[in-house]
């Protein structure tokens, strides 16, 4: 089991993406995209491994942050190894620790296992950059290697690989061997549906936005399936946005959407989405909980 952690977009989901050679958790440009703990299961030819790609972590305000936060801080126990991702590209914040006065330390000494850093996105730096950034994490903490790659081109990834299966215990295969996600692709549906708001709206509406599949029927003989799905959203002013002008954009998410669920499932798909208003809804226990956390 080995858990993928590090501060918001630092291209978690990419790479778990990239070592599965499909793609199961989303992504966008926009931090904060991963909401829950995401399970990618990687078989080689002796080997299993069990990725968790986690939620950013950040410095959270707000029920629904914390609650993110807290997926990827329990996500730093009790795995056999962790690989912790930066973006080389930017350097640590102060958003991006974990309180107030503390410092990014911290999230380290949560770890109980062997953990790789994963030094992101050198595709973006000057190779004379990378020394002096491995030194200086190398002063923080004593990770068993400190890898410089490139999650999008795939550089390093192997890598990666060669070195996990060095560090990681022996144990019994978890899933069947052709299994890639113990996601539904139900959820699965409503994360690709969420990624599109993502991508396709800006300012605060992704962060105000949740989806919820109603309804997912199969028709085996039509090989199809009809799904029927509700974006929700905070606030009344933002759903003529997300709507947009006749329509137009709610159809342009409906259309992308539609494309990569088709992808994932091999199936024609139909799909029907609608808005709602749930106020507060980041701030609502109850809610929440019915979107899985
Ligand atoms: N140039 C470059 N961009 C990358 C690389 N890896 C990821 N990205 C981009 O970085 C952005 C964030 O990637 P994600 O995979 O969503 O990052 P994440 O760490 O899962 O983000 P959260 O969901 O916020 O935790 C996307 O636009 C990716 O395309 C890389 O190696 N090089």
């Amino acid at each position: 089991m080995v858990a993928l952690v590090g501060p918001p977009n630092a291209g978690k989901s990419t790479l778990l993406n990239t070592m599965l050679g499909q793609k199961i958790s989303i992504v966008t440009p926009k931090p904060q995209t991963t909401r829950n703990r995401i399970v990618g299961v990687l078989n080689g030819p002796d080997y299993q491994i069990v990725f968790l790609d986690t939620p950013g972590l950040h410095r959270s305000s707000g029920l629904l942050n914390q609650e993110m936060v807290k997926i990827a801080m329990d996500s730093l126990k009790g795995m056999d190894a962790v690989l912790f991702m930066v973006d080389a590209s930017r350097p640590l914040t102060k958003a991006d620790r974990p309180e107030k006065g503390h410092q990014y330390l911290d999230y380290f000494n949560e770890i109980d296992c062997p953990a790789l850093l994963l030094l992101n996105k050198i595709d973006l730096i000057d190779r004379r950059q990378v020394l002096p950034l491995i030194d200086s994490y190398a002063a923080l903490y004593p990770f068993r290697a400190i890898m410089p790659v490139s999650a999008l081109r795939g550089e390093g990834v192997p890598e990666i690989i060669d070195q996990l299966l060095t560090v990681l215990p022996r144990g019994i295969r978890y899933f069947p061997e052709d299994s890639l996600t113990d996601a539904s692709e139900r959820f699965l549906a409503a994360e690709i549906i969420r990624e599109k708001v993502f991508l396709l709206t800006g300012q605060e509406i992704p962060y105000s936005s949740a989806v919820m599949i109603e309804s997912f029927k199969e028709d085996d003989e039509r090989n199809s399936v009809t799904i029927h799905a509700t974006i929700y959203l905070e606030r009344p002013s933002q759903k003529p946005i997300v709507i947009g002008k006749g329509g137009a954009k709610l159809k342009q998410i409906g259309i992308a959407a539609r494309k990569d669920i088709e992808e994932l499932i091999g199936r024609h798909v139909m799909l029907k989405l609608w808005i709602k208003i749930k106020k507060h809804w980041t701030r609502d226990e109850r809610f929440l909980k019915e979107l899985g956390f």
